[in-house]
């Protein structure tokens, strides 16, 4: 027998053997979850019906005066013990997902499955929409432009190795708005087929989660060998196919390709977080806590850069980020990256680009969109 087979076995007894008092009511929830995934979907079914009879009428998809009618009825019909809000964020996962299936938007990500953009994702637009791998950046951002995708999401900066330059550059070559941003937590499991420290022999990763997870490893794995992968979800899938070897990849991944977890949360350090940007789709209207990314070059002359940046000073806007890029055209110019807080709606913030741009050869607003707080994580 396979320690994994032992391993469901063990779970087996644990949960499902006769004798077991909890094995009725294990059996009476298995039945009621049944009873929900059948009423899911034919809930979604029925989405798509109100979908078709929409898209005749020529009428939006969102009804948001209808969904909050669901809601409230559905708050006030609640016998519990059931909390008032766990009902409100179950049903607006379920409305989400009708609303998706009358017009399921396409999303890109950088694959493989698993990957920390897929989850990130998944995380963003809540599990709804069609989620399409693609095997680059370029191919986020062309795709959007050729219309081949709604939506992509792509990293642009971590909190431990500072910004994603790839992600920055793309932002010159092509002419994509920003949605959202979104901060995910990135945490490294010990993934293999079996779960079993002892069989673990090669462990497969990404250099910088090898880097973050190197004293876990050498207090644990002295003797392991261990080998440089693409991706994290690269190496999940390199696990999945040889119980001596081990990936150090998101929990995710491990119900992705079917492997269990050895240890969890191995890195050395807590506090890791990637800010991601939403690409494409349509441009956020104000919420009055937003926040505009532009970019701009300035002429290679000395205070370019500093009288670039006063209207910001002058109009007593925070400025809440500066990167700076290689223009690539000429040596030592350079595309600057700001994030200012405020929406391209209001007069001020709208009054102060224009000033930057008086300044600099040229400026593209990226866009504006709702400020999402960063997220506390403890190790
Ligand atoms: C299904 C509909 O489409 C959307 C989804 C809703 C829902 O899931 O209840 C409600 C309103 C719409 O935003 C509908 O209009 O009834």
């Amino acid at each position: 027998m396979t320690d994994r087979e032992i391993k469901d076995e063990d779970n087996q007894k644990q949960t499902g053997d006769d004798s077991s008092p909890l094995s009725p009511l294990r059996g009476e929830i298995d039945r009621i979850d049944e009873r929900i995934l059948e009423l899911i979907n034919q809930r979604l079914e029925i989405g798509k019906k109100v979908g078709e009879i929409k898209k005749k009428k020529g009428s939006q998809i969102l009804d948001r005066t209808r969904e909050r009618m669901v809601i409230e009825r559905l708050s006030q019909l609640n016998p519990g013990p059931a909390d008032e809000s766990l009902i409100q964020y179950i049903f607006n996962v379920i409305i989400t997902a009708t609303r998706e299936i009358q017009k399921p938007k396409t999303i890109g990500y950088l694959g493989p499955l698993a990957s920390h953009s897929h989850i990130a994702a998944l995380h963003y637009f809540n599990h709804c929409g069609e989620f399409v791998e693609q095997p680059g950046f370029f191919d986020i951002f062309n795709n959007i432009k050729r219309k081949e995708l709604h939506f992509g999401i792509v990293p642009v900066e971590n909190s431990i190795e500072g910004a994603v330059n790839y992600t920055l550059d793309l932002f010159a070559e092509f002419e994509i708005h920003i949605t959202a941003e979104h901060y995910e937590p990135i945490s490294h499991d010990l993934l293999s087929i079996t779960g079993e420290l002892k069989d673990v022999k090669t462990v497969y990763s990404h250099p910088q989660a090898i880097a973050q997870c190197k004293n876990w490893l050498k207090k644990h794995l002295p003797h392991a060998i261990v080998m440089e992968t693409s991706s994290t979800s690269n190496a999940a899938l390199m696990a999945s196919k040889d119980e001596q070897i081990a990936a150090i990849a998101s929990g995710k991944a491990a119900h992705f390709y079917n492997l269990l977890p050895v240890a969890s949360k191995i890195q050395d350090r807590g506090g890791n977080i990637t800010r991601f940007l939403v690409i494409g789709g349509d441009r956020p209207e104000r919420t009055g806590d937003d926040k505009t990314s532009i970019m701009f070059a300035t002429n290679h002359t000395p205070g370019a850069l500093f009288r670039a940046l006063s209207p910001v000073n002058r109009a007593g806007l925070n400025m809440v980020k500066l990167e700076s890029r290689p223009t690539r055209h000429y040596n030592w110019s350079y595309h600057f990256f700001m994030d200012i807080e405020g929406h391209i709606e209001d007069e001020i913030v709208f009054q102060t680009i224009e000033q930057i741009r008086s300044q600099a050869l040229y400026l593209k607003v990226l866009g504006s969109y709702p400020i999402m707080a960063k997220p506390e994580i403890l190790q």
